[in-house]
C-alpha cells in the first residue's frame, strides 16, 4: 500500500503542516511530523476531514452535510463521522492514546450514538459531529482500549481473545454478510442520516456500519432471535439507564435501538460507568471484580450506591430480555456470531444458569451471589422430595443428597441441637430424621415397614407339589389397655392377663386356638403383641408373621394413637384387618362413634358401605366371639394359607431369652416345613439342635407343623425376635452359615457403634466446651429382647438436654460377672428387668461397687432412671438464712472492732455468711470470723443470747445495724426443670 508524506499531504490539502498533524491527532493517525508517512487510507480520512477542518475554523456551522473529499466516491455519502471510523481502523490507533474518557461517554458509546446523533435531526442530543473535536477523538479512542482488554484475555483466555481481536481488520474492502446484518439491525441509520428510524436491511453496508458492527459485536445476536425484543422496552431500566448519552441520542422506537440498547447497557455512561463493551468480554470473574473495584474506587460510595439500585433494578425486574441480551452478548463476544439462520432465542433456563456479566463493584456482586443463593435455593427447594426412606444411619452427605438441601443447612440444622457434625459424620436414623422433619420432609423408616410386611416368601418351588392348608396366624393389635389380652384370654378360656407383671403385656405369645367353624374344628395361631407404646417394635414383629390382624378398639375410648400406629402397619404387611370394638358391655361404649373415627382412617364398615369387618365384642361377657372367630375363618378362608409340612423347617423367631436353666429359649413360629426334635437349626447367627419343644399349653412336643409356636431349647446363643430360622441337614453347614452371620451382625453392630459413638462424641465435645454435659452410662439385661427394645426405646424418651443417657450395652440374659465388670468399669448403672443375676455376681458388684438395680415394672425402671439422670445434675445453690442479730454496741478491740450483738432470731455459726445492713443499706458481706459468748470463742449462738461478732475485714460497726447470717446450700434440679 502506498503511503503518503505529511508534507506532501498539507500542501495538496494546502493547509499547514500542523494543521494536517492536528487533525491526524484528532483521527488518531499517529504521525508525528511533516516527514511522516501515512497510508493511502489514513490519507482519504484526512483529505475528508480536512474539509470540515477549515469550517471548523467557523465554529457556528455543524452541518451535517459534510463537504464531500476531492476524491474518495465511497465517501461522498458519508458523513465524516464515518469516515473518522475508517480511520478507527488503523492498527497504529492504540498509540494515538486519546483512551477512554475519565467521567464522559465512554468511546463505544459514542461511537454508536455519534452516528445517529448526525443523523437524528429531531432534537435528540446529538453530538456536533465533526465540528466539535473532542468528540472525533473519543470514538478513535475507543478501538485501543477494547484490544487492550482483549489482549489481556487473550493471555488467559483463548476464546475470549480471539473474538475481540478485530480493530486491526481492514474492514473497509470486505462489507460480509455480519455488516449488513449490523447495518440493517442496528446502524442502517448512518446511510440515511436523514431518516434515521428506518431500518434498512437492504442498504449496502458501508465501511462505518461494518467497523460499528465489529464495536458492537456483542449485540447482534439478540436482534436475529427477536426482532424488536429491547426497542420494544425502552423504558426497561437496565436499557434506559444504560443508554445513557448514547441510548438518548438514538431516537425511541428506532429499529436501531436494540443495538443501541445492548451496547448501551454495559456502558452506563449516564452513571459515569466506565465500563465498556468490550469489558464484557472479560467473563473472568477476576477480571471483572478488579475492574468493578476500580470502577467503585473511582465513583465514590454514591455511585457504588446508584450502581447497587440500579444493578437491583437490573437483577429484580425479572424481563428475561435483559438477561438474554447480555448473555448473548457475551456469547457474541466469546466467538463470532452465528449466521442468521441458526440464532435463535436462547432458553430462558440456559440464560439464567449462566453467570451475568458483572455489573460494578464487590456489593453487587454480593447482592447478585445472595440472588443466585435464593434462586438455587429456590429450586432445591422445588426439588426436594416430599419423602424419604430412610434404612440406616447416614452421612451428612448422603443426607443431603438424599434430601437435596445443601450440607451446610445440614450441619447448621445440627449444630443448632448441639451437634457438630461434618460432612462425612454419620447420624443415626433418629437424628437423620430429626433434621429431615426440620426441612419440612417426611420420613419413612424403612427397616420398621420391612418388618411389618409379611415375610418374604417361604415356599420354595418344590414345595408346590406338596401344599397343605395351615392354620391362620392371627395378630391382635390396639391401644393399651383397649382389651386385647383381655379379648385373647376370653377366647382361649384362660387367664394370662392377670399373670402379667405390672398388668401389661410385656412379650409376645403365641396361642393355639381350636374353633368349631362350619361343623368342624379349625386351628387359629394368635400372636399376643404388646399394646404399650413402647413396645412398637414388637409390634411391628408380630404383623410380620401375621395372616390377619384383629385390631382392638375401646369402644368407650375409641381410635387411639396407637391405633392408627397398628393400622398402619397392617397396612405396610399387606394383611387383612378385622376390627374388634371392644367393650360394648359398658355403659359408656360408643360403637358407632368408634366406625366414625375408623372411617377417617381408611376403615369403613360393611355396613356403612365399606369393606372392613367390624366386630362389637366384649371380652368380658363374651359378646360375639364367637362372630369374630368365624371372621377370622371366613376371611382366611379365601387366602392362601398353605404350606409343605414335608420339608425341614422353617420360620421366624418370635421372642427369645435367656433361661438361668434352660439356657437360651426362643419362641419359633413354623411357617414351612415341620420342625422335629433333634433338629439342627440356625436362628438368625445362632446355631442349635432342637433339645426340646414346649406348646403353649406347656406341653412337651416332638414335632410343630405349619403355622404352630414352640417354645424351643438347645440354642446356642439368644437369636434376636423376628430373626428367621432354619434347619439344615448337615451341621457343619449349619455351623459355617451361623458363624458367617455372626461375623457380619457383628461388624454391623461395629459399624453401628461407631457411627453412634462418633455422633455423641461429637455432641459430648461441643457440649463439654460448655461444660454442661453429664452422662448416665447404663448397662442393662432383660428377660428378652422385646423388653430390651422396649427400655431402649423408652430411656430415648427421657429428655437428654444435660444428661444423657449411654447405653453401653445392653441384651436379654442374667446379670453376669462379665456384665458386672463392664459397669464397674465404665462407672454404669447396672439394671436388670425381669432377670436375675449370676452366682457371684452379687459379690463382685458388692465388691466392685456397682450399683446393681432390679425391676419388673418399665415405669418403676424409667423412674429411677430419670431420678438418676436428675442426681447427675449441677444442684443449685441456694441461700439458707439462718438468722438475723442486732448490734447493740461497738467495742473497739486494738485497731479494730467487735459488736455487741443480740440474736433476733434464728443463730449465728461460726464462719457462716453474713450480710451487715444498715437502715436499707447492705454495708458488709462476708464471712464471720469470731463468734464470742461471754468472752469465750464458740462455734454457734441462739435465738434471744447476746454475743460478741468480729468480721477480720469489717470494723465500721455502728449501733443498729442488722447481720444476717445465712448459709449457701445445694438443692437438687429435676429433668423437668433442666429442660
Ligand atoms: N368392661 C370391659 N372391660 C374390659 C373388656 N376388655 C378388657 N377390659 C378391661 O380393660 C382393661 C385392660 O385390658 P387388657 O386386656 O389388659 O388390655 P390390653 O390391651 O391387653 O393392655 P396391654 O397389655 O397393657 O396393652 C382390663 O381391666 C380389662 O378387665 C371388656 O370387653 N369390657
Amino acid at each position: 500500500m502506498s503511503k503518503v508524506r505529511i508534507y506532501d499531504l498539507s500542501k495538496e490539502l494546502n493547509l499547514e503542516n500542523k494543521d494536517i498533524l492536528t487533525i491526524c491527532s484528532q483521527l488518531g493517525v499517529a504521525a508525528k511530523s511533516h516527514s511522516s508517512t501515512i497510508s493511502e487510507e489514513d490519507a482519504a480520512s484526512i483529505r475528508a476531514a480536512a474539509g470540515s477542518y477549515k469550517s471548523t475554523t467557523a465554529p457556528t456551522a455543524p452541518s451535517p452535510s459534510v463537504p464531500k473529499p476531492p476524491n474518495n466516491t465511497e465517501s461522498l455519502n458519508k458523513p465524516k463521522k464515518q469516515q473518522i471510523l475508517q480511520v478507527r481502523r488503523s492498527p497504529d490507533a492504540p498509540n494515538a492514546k486519546p483512551k477512554r474518557p475519565d467521567a464522559g461517554a465512554p468511546a463505544a458509546v459514542k461511537k454508536a450514538p455519534a452516528r445517529p446523533a448526525a443523523a437524528a435531526p429531531s432534537g435528540q442530543v446529538a453530538p456536533p459531529a465533526p465540528s466539535a473535536p473532542p468528540v472525533a477523538p473519543k470514538p478513535l479512542a475507543s478501538p485501543p482500549p477494547r484490544t487492550e482488554p482483549a489482549a489481556k484475555a487473550a493471555a488467559t483466555k483463548q476464546t475470549v481473545a480471539k473474538p475481540v481481536a478485530p480493530p486491526p481488520r481492514p474492514v473497509l474492502n470486505k462489507p460480509p454478510a455480519i455488516v449488513k446484518k449490523a447495518a440493517s439491525a442496528e446502524t442502517a441509520a448512518p446511510a440515511k442520516p436523514a431518516k434515521p428510524t428506518k431500518p434498512t436491511p437492504g442498504q449496502k453496508p458501508t465501511p462505518r456500519p461494518q467497523q460499528i458492527v465489529e464495536l458492537r459485536r456483542p449485540k447482534p445476536v439478540s436482534e436475529t432471535a427477536k426482532p424488536t425484543p429491547i426497542s420494544n422496552k425502552p423504558q426497561r431500566p437496565s436499557v434506559a439507564k444504560a443508554g445513557g448519552d448514547g441510548a438518548e441520542a438514538t431516537p425511541p422506537n428506532k429499529p436501531v435501538a436494540p443495538a443501541a440498547a445492548l451496547m448501551a447497557k454495559p456502558t452506563m455512561p449516564s452513571r459515569n460507568r466506565p465500563r465498556k463493551p468490550w469489558q464484557e468480554e472479560e467473563d473472568t470473574d477476576a477480571l471483572e471484580k478488579a475492574k468493578a473495584a476500580n470502577a467503585k474506587k473511582r465513583r465514590g460510595p454514591k455511585f457504588q450506591e446508584a450502581d447497587l439500585e440500579m444493578d437491583d433494578d437490573l437483577l429484580d425486574d425479572d424481563d428475561e430480555d435483559a438477561t438474554v441480551s447480555r448473555e448473548q452478548m457475551s456469547l457474541s463476544l466469546a466467538r463470532p456470531p452465528k449466521p442468521k439462520s441458526m440464532q435463535t432465542a436462547k432458553p430462558v433456563a440456559a440464560t439464567t444458569q449462566r453467570r451475568r456479566p458483572s455489573m460494578g463493584g464487590n456489593k453487587k456482586n454480593s447482592y447478585r451471589d445472595r440472588r443466585d443463593r435464593r434462586h438455587q435455593q429456590a429450586n432445591q427447594k422445588q426439588e426436594r422430595p416430599e419423602i424419604i426412606t430412610l434404612t440406616r444411619g447416614m452421612t451428612v452427605q448422603e443426607l443431603s443428597q438424599l434430601m437435596s438441601v445443601s450440607e451446610t443447612e445440614i450441619i447448621r440444622s445440627l449444630f443448632i441441637k448441639g451437634i457438630a457434625a461434618t460432612v462425612t459424620q454419620t447420624l443415626d436414623v433418629d437424628t437423620a430424621t430429626k433434621v429431615a422433619e426440620e426441612m419440612g420432609i417426611l420420613v419413612d423408616h424403612v427397616e420398621e415397614q420391612s418388618a411389618a410386611t409379611k415375610v418374604t416368601e417361604m415356599l420354595d418351588a418344590d414345595d408346590l407339589e406338596n401344599l397343605h392348608r395351615r392354620p391362620p396366624v392371627v395378630t391382635i393389635m390396639g391401644h393399651v389397655d383397649h382389651g386385647k389380652t383381655s379379648l385373647l384370654d376370653a377366647i382361649r378360656k384362660t387367664k394370662v392377663a392377670s399373670g402379667e407383671a405390672g398388668g401389661i403385656t410385656q412379650h409376645i405369645g403365641a396361642y393355639h386356638v381350636d374353633v368349631d367353624h362350619n361343623g368342624a374344628t379349625q386351628q387359629v395361631v394368635f400372636l399376643d403383641t404388646p399394646g404399650h407404646e413402647a413396645f412398637t417394635a414388637m409390634r411391628a414383629r408380630g404383623a410380620r408373621v401375621t395372616d390377619v390382624a384383629i385390631l382392638v378398639v375401646a369402644a368407650d375410648d375409641g381410635v387411639q394413637p396407637q391405633t392408627i400406629e397398628a393400622i398402619s402397619h397392617a397396612k405396610a404387611a399387606g394383611v387383612p384387618m378385622i376390627v374388634a370394638i371392644n367393650k360394648v358391655d359398658k355403659e359408656d361404649s360408643q360403637p358407632d362413634r368408634v366406625k366414625q373415627e375408623l372411617t377417617e382412617h381408611g376403615l369403613v364398615p360393611e355396613e356403612w358401605g365399606g369393606d372392613a369387618v367390624m366386630v362389637p365384642v366384649s371380652a368380658i361377657t363374651g359378646q360375639n366371639l364367637d362372630t369374630l372367630l368365624d371372621m377370622i375363618l371366613l376371611v382366611t378362608e379365601v387366602e392362601d394359607l398353605n404350606a409343605n409340612p414335608n420339608r425341614l423347617a422353617k420360620g421366624t423367631v418370635i421372642e427369645a431369652h435367656l433361661d438361668k436353666a434352660k439356657g437360651p429359649v426362643a419362641t419359633l413360629l413354623v411357617q414351612n416345613g415341620t420342625l422335629h426334635v433333634g433338629d439342627i437349626l440356625v436362628a438368625g447367627s445362632a446355631l442349635g439342635k432342637v433339645r426340646a419343644m414346649v406348646d403353649d399349653r406347656g406341653q412337651r412336643v416332638k414335632q410343630a407343623s405349619p403355622s404352630y409356636a414352640v417354645e424351643v431349647l438347645g440354642l446356642s446363643d439368644v437369636p434376636a425376635a423376628g430373626d428367621e430360622f432354619d434347619v439344615y441337614n448337615d451341621e457343619k453347614e449349619a455351623r459355617s452359615i451361623a458363624t458367617g452371620r455372626a461375623d457380619e451382625q457383628r461388624q454391623s453392630r461395629l459399624m453401628a457403634a461407631i457411627s453412634s459413638r462418633r455422633v455423641s462424641l461429637n455432641t459430648l465435645s461441643s457440649k463439654a466446651q460448655e461444660g454442661d454435659l453429664k452422662e448416665l452410662n447404663i448397662v442393662m439385661k432383660a428377660d428378652v429382647q422385646g423388653s430390651v427394645e422396649a427400655i431402649l426405646g423408652s430411656l430415648k424418651q427421657l429428655p437428654q438436654g444435660e444428661v444423657q443417657v449411654r447405653v453401653l450395652f445392653a441384651a436379654p440374659g442374667e446379670i453376669s460377672e462379665t456384665d458386672v465388670d463392664l459397669a464397674a468399669a465404665s462407672e454404669a448403672v447396672l439394671i436388670g428387668f425381669n432377670t436375675t443375676l449370676a452366682p457371684g455376681a452379687r459379690q463382685s458388684a458388692d465388691r466392685l461397687g456397682v450399683d446393681v438395680r432390679e425391676y419388673n415394672i418399665i415405669y418403676a425402671l424409667l423412674d429411677d432412671i430419670q431420678a438418676a439422670m436428675e442426681g447427675l445434675l449441677e444442684p443449685e445453690l441456694v441461700e439458707e438464712s439462718l438468722g438475723s442479730i442486732e448490734v447493740r454496741a461497738v467495742f473497739s478491740v486494738g485497731k479494730g472492732a467487735v459488736a455487741g450483738c443480740y440474736i433476733q432470731n434464728g443463730k449465728a455459726i461460726r464462719n457462716c455468711k453474713v450480710r451487715v445492713r444498715r437502715k436499707d443499706e447492705v454495708v458488709f458481706e462476708g464471712g464471720l470470723d469470731s463468734l464470742k459468748r461471754m468472752r469465750e470463742d464458740v462455734r454457734e449462738v441462739n435465738s434471744g443470747y447476746e454475743c460478741g461478732v468480729g468480721i477480720d475485714n469489717f470494723n465500721a460497726w455502728q449501733e443498729g445495724d442488722i447481720i444476717e447470717t445465712y448459709r449457701m446450700v445445694t438443692k437438687r434440679r429435676t429433668l423437668s426443670m433442666s429442660k
